[in-house]
C-alpha cells in the first residue's frame, strides 16, 4: 500500500452531507462525554434557575392577594428579593461554567485536530487546501462547542420551563390555558416547518466560508504571481463568489428566522390579548380573582423565553451536528505512525497524551534517537525500490538501487519529472515503497519509527518555506540544544551574521518573506540543516537563479559536509554536479547511468545533453 492510497476527505460543503444524523449525534456526544460531571452540574443549576423563574409569578400572586386582604407584605417581598438574588448568582455561575466547558471542548477538539495533521501521512495532508483545514480547525470547532455544551442544556431547561409553566397555568385556570395553547401550537408549527430550512441555509453558509478561506489563503500566498499577471480582477471574482454565496445563504437563514419570529411573536401577543379579554370576563363573572389573572399573564409573557431557548438551541444543535460531521472527516487522514493515531472525535484521552509525548520526545532527542553508524556500512541503501503516489498512479521511481556511503556527495540529475524528488521523499519516509527495501545504517525502514529514520537527515527544500516564528526558532527547530557559539559559527560561515545583526531584533526578529531575501532564506535553511548535524544532508537545489553568495555558500557547505558525512543533492547547477563523488542520471523514474562527471560524459548521452543544457543556462 502506498502513502497516498487512503480515501480523501470530501470537500467542505459536501463534507458531512452524506452522514446520517445518528452518526453526527454520536460524534457530538463523543465530544461532550468527557465533561459529563460539569454538564450535569450546569444542568442542575439551569433547572434551579428555571424553578425560580417558575415560582416568581406565584409569589407575585401571593403579594397581590395579601394586598387585597390588607396583610403584611414583608414575607412575600423578601421571598421575591431572595429569588432575585439567588437566581442572579446561580445564573452567573452557570454562565461561567458553561463558558469554560465550551472552551474546553473547543480546545480539546483543536488539540486533536492539530495532532492529527502533524501525525498524518505527508501526501494525504498536502492533498487538502490549507484554507479548508484552517476553517475546520477554527470556525467549525466554535459551532461544535456551543452544540456540545450549552445547547443540550438549553434544550432541557427550555423544555422543563415550558412544561412547568403550562402545568402551573393549568392549575391556575384551565379554560385560560386552553385559550393560550392555540398560540403555543402556532409557534411550534411555525418552527417545525422553518427550522430545517434555517439549519440547511446555515450549513451551506458555513461550507461557503470554508471555500472563502481556501480562496483567500491561496490568493494571498500567490499574490506576486497574481499581481504580475494582472489577475487581481479574476482572483477578486473567485474569492468574492464564495463570500457572496455565504451571504446569500446567511440571508436566507436571516429571512426565515425573521419570518419565524414574527409569526410566533405575533401569535404570543395575540394570546396575551385573548387571555386579557377572556380573563377579564372570567374575573367579572367571579370565576377567578385579579391576582390569579396577573400571575397567569406573567406566565404567558414568560412562555416566549423557553420557546426561544428551545428553538435557538435546536438551531445551534443543527449547526453543531453539521460541524461535527465535518470535523470527523479529519479522521480520514491516515496516521503515518500508530503512536500518532489520535482520535479526533475524542473517544479516548490516552491517544492524545501518547501523541503529545511522542512529539515532544521526537523534538528533544533527535541525535539520541539515531541509528548508530557502524564500520563501513553505508549510510543509506535503496534496493530495488519501486514507488508511486497513488494506488492507480504510474510508478514515480522504478527498481531503484542506490548506495549512499557514510561520507561523500551523491548527486541526482535528470529532466523534470524524472523522479529525483521522489527519491528524497522515499528517504524521508514521506512516501512508502511498493517494492524493495530501504536501509538506514544497515537497518531496514520497517524496523524504525518514522521520526527515528528522519532523525538521520537534514533536509533543505527547494522552496525553503517560511515557518511562522523568529529566525532563532527557525534555525533551532531541528536542534533546540545548539549553543549560541554554534549558531554564530554557522551564521558567519553562511554570511548571514551581518544581515541578522542589522535587524533591530536580531535573531529574535520574526522570519517573514519580506525581511529576508530568497537567497538569505535559503542560507537560513542551510544553517538549520548544519546545526542539526545530520548523518545525511539532503539538499534540493533551487532551480531559480540564486545570488553569488548563496551559490558559494551551498558549494562550500556541500564540500565541507561531504568530507565527513553523506550529502545527497538534487543538482540543478553544473558547479554542484562536477565535484560529486557519484552522479545518478534519472529518466522516467529509472536510473539510466551512474558514475563521476568524467565517466558519464563518456558513457551517457542523456548526461551530455543535460550538461549541455546546464552550460547554456549557466552562461545566460
Ligand atoms: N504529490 C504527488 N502526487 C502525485 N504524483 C506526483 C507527486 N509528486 C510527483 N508526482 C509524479 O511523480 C513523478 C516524478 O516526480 P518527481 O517530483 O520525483 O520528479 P523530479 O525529477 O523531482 O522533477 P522536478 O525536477 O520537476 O522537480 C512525476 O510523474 C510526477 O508527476
Amino acid at each position: 500500500m502506498t502513502d497516498a492510497s487512503s480515501v480523501p476527505l470530501q470537500p467542505a460543503g459536501s463534507a458531512a452531507d452524506s452522514m446520517p444524523t445518528s452518526a453526527r449525534v454520536r460524534i457530538l456526544w463523543s465530544f461532550a462525554r468527557p465533561y459529563l460531571p460539569a454538564l450535569a452540574v450546569a444542568l442542575l443549576l439551569g433547572l434551579l434557575t428555571s424553578a425560580m423563574a417558575l415560582i416568581s409569578p406565584l409569589v407575585t400572586e401571593w403579594v397581590l392577594e395579601t394586598l387585597e386582604v390588607g396583610g403584611s407584605l414583608l414575607n412575600p417581598v423578601l421571598i421575591l428579593l431572595g429569588l432575585l438574588v439567588v437566581g442572579a448568582a446561580v445564573g452567573w455561575y452557570q454562565w461561567v461554567l458553561l463558558g469554560r466547558l465550551a472552551e474546553d471542548i473547543v480546545y480539546d477538539a483543536r488539540r486533536r485536530m492539530v495532532l492529527r495533521y502533524l501525525g498524518s501521512r505527508v501526501f494525504d495532508l498536502l492533498r487538502h487546501s490549507p484554507g479548508e483545514l484552517v476553517t475546520r480547525t477554527t470556525s467549525d470547532t466554535v459551532l461544535l462547542n456551543q452544540a456540545a455544551s450549552s445547547s443540550v442544556i438549553g434544550l432541557i431547561n427550555g423544555a422543563v420551563t415550558l412544561v412547568g409553566s403550562l402545568v402551573i397555568m393549568a392549575w391556575l385556570d384551565l379554560p385560560l390555558l386552553l385559550a393560550t395553547l392555540g398560540a403555543v401550537a402556532v409557534v411550534f408549527l411555525c418552527f417545525a416547518v422553518l427550522m430545517p430550512r434555517i439549519a440547511k441555509a446555515e450549513e451551506k453558509a458555513q461550507a461557503a466560508l470554508a471555500g472563502l478561506g481556501t480562496q483567500v489563503e491561496g490568493t494571498v500566498r500567490a499574490v506576486k504571481t497574481v499581481k504580475s499577471s494582472s489577475a487581481e480582477a479574476s482572483r477578486y471574482e473567485a474569492v468574492m463568489e464564495h463570500a457572496g454565496e455565504s451571504r446569500r445563504h446567511s440571508m436566507r437563514s436571516v429571512r426565515t428566522q425573521a419570518t419565524a419570529w414574527t409569526i410566533s411573536g405575533g401569535a404570543m401577543e395575540l394570546a396575551i390579548v385573548v387571555v386579557l379579554g377572556f380573563g377579564a370576563y372570567r374575573v367579572s363573572i367571579e370565576e377567578m380573582g385579579v391576582p390569579t389573572l396577573v400571575a397567569f399573564l406573567l406566565y404567558v409573557w414568560g412562555l416566549m423565553g423557553p420557546m426561544m431557548e428551545l428553538t435557538q438551541n435546536l438551531t445551534t444543535l443543527q449547526s453543531g451536528l453539521a460541524a461535527a460531521g465535518r470535523i470527523a472527516q479529519i479522521e480520514k487522514l491516515p496516521a503515518e505512525d500508530a503512536a500518532l493515531e489520535v482520535r479526533v472525535t475524542g473517544r479516548a484521552d490516552q491517544g492524545v497524551r501518547t501523541a503529545e509525548n511522542r512529539l515532544a520526545a521526537q523534538g528533544g532527542s533527535r541525535t539520541a534517537a539515531r541509528v548508530p553508524t557502524s564500520g563501513d556500512v553505508p549510510a543509506l541503501q535503496m534496493q530495488g525500490v519501486t514507488a508511486r503516489y497513488g494506488a492507480e498512479a504510474e510508478p514515480a521511481v522504478v527498481d531503484l538501487d542506490l548506495t549512499v556511503p557514510q561520507a561523500g556527495h551523491v548527486a541526482l540529475v535528470g529532466s523534470s519529472g524524472a523522479g529525483k524528488t521522489t527519491v528524497l521523499n522515499l528517504m524521508l519516509r514521506f512516501l512508502q515503497a511498493d517494492q524493495g527495501r530501504i536501509l538506514l545504517s544497515g537497518v531496514p525502514y520497517e524496523k524504525l519509527a518514522h521520526a527515528q529514520a528522519r532523525s538521520a537527515f537534514a533536509y533543505v527544500e527547494q522552496e525553503t518555506p517560511v515557518v511562522p516564528g523568529t529566525i532563532r526558532e527557525n534555525l533551532l527547530f531541528s536542534n533546540p540544544g545548539a549553543s549560541e557559539e554554534q549558531v554564530q559559527g554557522v551564521l558567519e560561515r553562511l554570511h548571514l551574521a551581518e544581515k541578522i545583526a542589522s535587524l533591530p531584533e536580531g535573531l529574535d526578529a520574526a522570519l517573514t518573506e519580506t525581511n529576508v531575501s530568497g537567497g538569505q532564506r535559503q542560507r537560513i535553511s542551510l544553517a538549520r540543516a548544519l546545526l542539526a548535524e545530520p548523518q545525511v544532508l539532503l539538499l534540493d537545489e533551487a532551480t531559480a537563479q540564486v545570488d553569488g553568495i548563496t551559490e558559494a555558500a551551498i558549494q562550500e557547505t556541500i564540500a565541507e559536509v561531504a568530507k565527513t558525512r553523506a550529502v545527497v543533492t538534487i543538482a540543478h547547477r553544473l558547479s554542484t554536479i562536477i565535484d560529486a563523488d557519484q552522479i545518478l542520471v534519472m529518466d522516467g523514474g529509472r536510473v539510466t547511468a551512474r558514475g563521476t562527471h568524467a565517466q558519464l560524459l563518456g558513457s551517457s548521452e542523456l548526461y551530455r545533453d543535460l550538461v549541455a543544457a546546464l552550460r547554456i543556462e549557466t552562461t545566460v
